[in-house]
């Protein structure tokens, strides 16, 4: 069962009209119309003190295409017309609000709804007065920002501007091209005093330039990636295996979509990033190296949102006899991905009340590249994840 709590809490989207967003806000709008069971909300009917409910939320947000979510929605094919009627025609009254993009960090996603910004300083200040404005518009108690926007090639991490809050803020100023448009978001969310949280392989949040604020201003940030399909599985299979002493020989994994994060990561340098969180997760649960770790991603459109993606393990057991496990996950990228958004903003605004402030580790369950707060590694193994989250929660 779902209940109000009377307060009003706006999450606000980097990529509002994307997949992704669409449901979300679609789903969330279907709960609070009767329209929706919490299937795949995870912490749906886990009691906390303080959190806020599926009903409190309010949704705003920015994208670089300017149509209104309905359309947007129409587009991504993962609603159905059923849905809409049945709920989410508020879809059909937000527009998003204009955004900041870059060809230099995105190549294949543009559009024309764009903030008019004379450098990045200024950017960042509109991104925070929209913050504002929402607040006041919708009369919200607190809000959220999260990241899904399409994915940024990796920046180059050694550059000093990236490396301290004094240097990124001087490189605000000057428009410096270290700083990327998740970076801005990021910047101005934690600023503003307003939880962050990255669901996309972007860097942001999570260079030390912002990781430093966010501690300074103990403001909850968390990312990043959303661990949803494949890598969900590869990381509760992996503890199974190290269990059973099976030692994993190889690892090949390969998916295809269709939607336009396919289309983003069609990029060689966007994909980079995806390859990036998807390939890190296996050595650390194991204990060892898997020197055949493979991992592809292919955009293929007549699939859509429906990616499926397949994976073969080779194994080694007892006598040194070699086996092999094979998964066929046949998924739906944002069936899966948007009930765990919604997840993580009512966690970062509990994380806010409780004063809870840097990192949010708890929420590693989530990501495919967890930030962690004091340097040490990311736990990457599912059991361990949900016990971190259901500890912080204070629930068994
Ligand atoms: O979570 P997961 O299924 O391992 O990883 C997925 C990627 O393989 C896919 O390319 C991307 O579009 C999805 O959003 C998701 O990140």
């Amino acid at each position: 069962m779902s209940m109000q709590t009377g307060r009003r809490v706006g999450v606000a989207f980097v990529g509002m009209g994307g997949a992704v967003a669409t449901t979300a806000i679609a789903g969330i709008e279907m709960i609070k119309s009767g329209s929706n069971r919490l299937d795949g909300l995870p912490l749906a009917g886990v009691p906390v003190a303080g959190m806020a409910d599926y009903k409190d939320l309010v949704f705003g947000g920015w994208d670089l295409n300017g149509d209104d979510l309905a359309s947007a929605a129409s587009g991504h094919g993962v609603l159905t017309k059923q849905d809409i009627e049945n709920g989410a025609q508020v879809l059909k009254g937000i527009t998003p609000w204009p955004a900041v993009g870059s060809a230099k960090f995105c190549k294949n996603i543009d559009g024309q709804n764009r903030i008019v910004a004379k450098d990045h300083r200024e950017a960042v200040s509109v991104i925070a007065n929209d913050l504002r404005r929402f607040r006041q518009e919708s009369n919200l108690d607190d809000v959220v920002v999260v990241n899904l926007a399409s994915t940024e090639r990796w920046p180059d991490l050694s550059d000093p501007t990236l490396n301290s809050t004094a240097a990124f803020e001087k490189g605000l100023d000057s428009s410096d091209e270290a700083i990327s448009p998740a970076m801005l978001y990021a910047y101005a969310a934690i600023k503003s005093g307003i939880p962050y949280a990255n669901f996309t392989p972007s860097v942001a949040a999570d260079v030390p330039a912002l990781l430093e604020l966010a501690k300074e201003m103990n403001v909850p940030v968390a990312g990043k990636d959303g661990k949803t399909g494949q890598t969900m599985m590869k990381t509760v299979l992996a503890p199974a295996f190290k269990a059973r002493a099976l030692h994993v020989d190889g690892w090949f994994s390969t998916n295809i979509l269709g939607n336009r994060d396919g289309l983003a990561l069609n990029d060689p340098n966007s994909l980079q990033s995806k390859l990036n969180t998807k390939g890190t997760v296996l050595d650390s649960i194991l204990g060892y190296p898997v020197e055949d770790h493979l991992v592809h991603i292919h955009y293929y459109r007549p699939r859509g949102d429906d990616k499926e993606a397949w994976d073969n393990i080779d194994v080694t057991g007892f006598m040194g006899q070699r086996m092999q496990i094979k998964v066929n996950f046949l998924c739906k990228d944002s069936i899966l991905a948007a009930p765990l958004v919604i997840e993580i903003a009512r966690v970062l605004d509990l994380a806010k009340k409780r004063g809870d402030g840097g990192v949010q580790e708890q929420l590693s369950t989530f990501f495919k590249a967890p930030m962690v707060k004091n340097g040490h590694g990311p736990e990457h193994a599912f059991g361990k994840q949900e016990k971190m989250l259901r500890d912080w929660l204070g629930v068994n």
